[in-house]
Parts: structure tokens; C-alpha cells; sequence
């Protein structure tokens, strides 16, 4: 997906990017919400008025029930269906309970990388942007691209 887009903006939202021994956190959406059963990070839309930093930790406690911290703000996107979608790195206490919505999040995975990237209900746009990842597009701190990288991603 191509970080400058002719795509008209309709809406932002911002992504975190949570770790813990070399894999992501990742939520399942509930049948609820728009593309019901995906999985992806947790995340949502930026409220009028809000940094991308303050919807972050906004969405995660809404979703996950746990006080996130900012990291660095890692990649850009913008999806077919035309939202802006800022992706941070972001942080969680290593013993944090979750206490999910459920209505948004059916429930919580650790994966690594090469699971959530061959994961079939993975959100299109997530695939993207593990694929920038890999091609070192940005860095995440504290993870390397695993080396059989490429051969995955194809
Ligand atoms: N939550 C989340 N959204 C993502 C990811 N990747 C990605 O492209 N998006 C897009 C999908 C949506 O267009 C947008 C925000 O999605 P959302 O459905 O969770 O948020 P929302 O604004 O509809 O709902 P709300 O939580 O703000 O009420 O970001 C991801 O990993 N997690």
C-alpha cells in the first residue's frame, strides 16, 4: 500500500503496536463491529480534538481495559477504504490483566510475526503493513524481521 494515496481521507485512526517476547498483541474483532472476526491491533477511530497519542491510549483502555503508554509513532497508511491510519508503538505493563469489551474485541492473542502475517482472518491492511515492516520500510523497537521473512511474505 503506498504511503502517499490519492485516496480521499474520510476518517483517522491510530493503531498500537503492543509487544511481549517477540510477538504482538493482537485482537480479534467481535460480530459487532465492522469487519467482524478480524484480526488486528487494537485501535479505533481519532476523536475531534484529540492527539493521535491521546486516541491511542484512549482506544486500548476502551478495548482492553489497561493504561497504555505511547512509543514512537512507527508508519503511515492509508486504506482502500479511505482511512488515515497512524501505527505506534505502544506499551503495556508486563503483568497487565485485560479486561475486554467485548462488544468491540472477542478476545486476545500473543502471535509472532510469521503467525499473525500467515494468519487468515488477518485485516488486509495489517498484511501491508507487516510487509513494509519487512522490507525495513520502519523499524519496530525491541523486534527483528525474522529472517525467513521474505520467503513468508511472498
Ligand atoms: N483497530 C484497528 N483498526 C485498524 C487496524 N488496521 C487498520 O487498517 N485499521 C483501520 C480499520 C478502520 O478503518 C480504522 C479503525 O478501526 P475500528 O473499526 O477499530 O475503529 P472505529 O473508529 O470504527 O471504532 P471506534 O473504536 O473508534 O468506535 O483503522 C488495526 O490493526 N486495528
Amino acid at each position: 500500500m503506498p504511503r502517499k494515496s490519492q485516496i480521499p481521507i474520510r476518517k483517522r485512526a491510530v493503531v498500537g503496536v503492543i509487544l511481549r517476547h517477540n510477538t504482538f498483541l493482537t485482537i480479534r474483532r467481535s460480530q459487532q463491529v465492522v469487519a467482524p472476526g478480524k484480526v488486528c491491533f487494537p485501535g479505533g477511530g481519532i476523536e475531534h480534538g484529540e492527539s493521535e497519542q491521546q486516541a491511542l491510549v484512549r482506544e486500548i483502555r476502551e478495548e482492553l481495559g489497561v493504561t497504555a503508554t505511547a512509543g514512537q509513532r512507527l508508519y503511515e497508511t492509508v486504506t482502500p477504504w479511505g482511512t488515515s491510519v497512524a501505527w505506534w508503538h505502544a506499551h503495556v505493563e508486563e503483568n497487565a490483566q485485560f479486561a475486554l469489551q467485548t462488544a468491540e474485541v472477542a478476545e486476545t492473542h500473543w502471535l509472532a510475526p510469521q503467525v499473525l502475517l500467515r494468519h487468515p482472518d488477518l485485516l488486509t491492511s495489517n498484511r501491508d503493513f507487516l510487509v513494509a515492516w519487512g522490507r525495513s520500510t520502519f523499524a519496530i523497537p525491541g523486534i527483528a524481521v525474522p529472517p525467513d521473512w521474505d520467503e513468508i511474505s511472498d
